[in-house]
């Protein structure tokens, strides 16, 4: 069975997609875009500023659904540009310090909206 995750700290989908799937005590949670959810409009500043708010709202997607980010074991982060790859590490280590999750990294062609970054997460239970 699977189950819908609905955090109302996170932004909507911008999509025909859910913030999260859980199912078979798994959560799949959708690539995130730098969306504060405040403004409705990305976060103000470079990729360090997006990746914040990409892992902010990853964190209140996994706080909704019973999770931390001690549970993720996978993400995909998806780069409008190669060169982002350092600022975005370094935002990315803060929330994952030790027996941090398997990534995938990959600069893309284009992110909805114009993002500079988005990342999708995997976590379970
Ligand atoms: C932003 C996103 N996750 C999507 O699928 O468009």
């Amino acid at each position: 069975m699977k189950k819908v995750i609905n955090s109302p700290k996170a932004p909507k989908a911008i999509g025909p997609y859910s913030q999260a799937i859980e199912a078979n005590g798994t959560l799949y949670i959708s690539g995130q875009l730098p969306i504060d959810v405040n403004t409705g409009k990305f976060v103000e500043g470079g990729v360090k500023e997006q990746t914040e708010q990409c892992l902010k709202n990853i964190g209140y997607i996994l706080e909704e659904a019973g999770y931390t980010f001690d549970n993720v074991v996978k993400s995909t982060c998806l780069l409008g540009d190669m060169s982002y790859f350092a600022d975005m590490n370094e935002i990315y280590a803060k929330y994952y310090k030790t027996d941090c999750p398997a990534r995938a990294a990959f600069a893309v062609k284009a992110l909805p909206m114009g993002a500079m970054v988005e990342i999708e997460t995997i976590a379970i239970k």
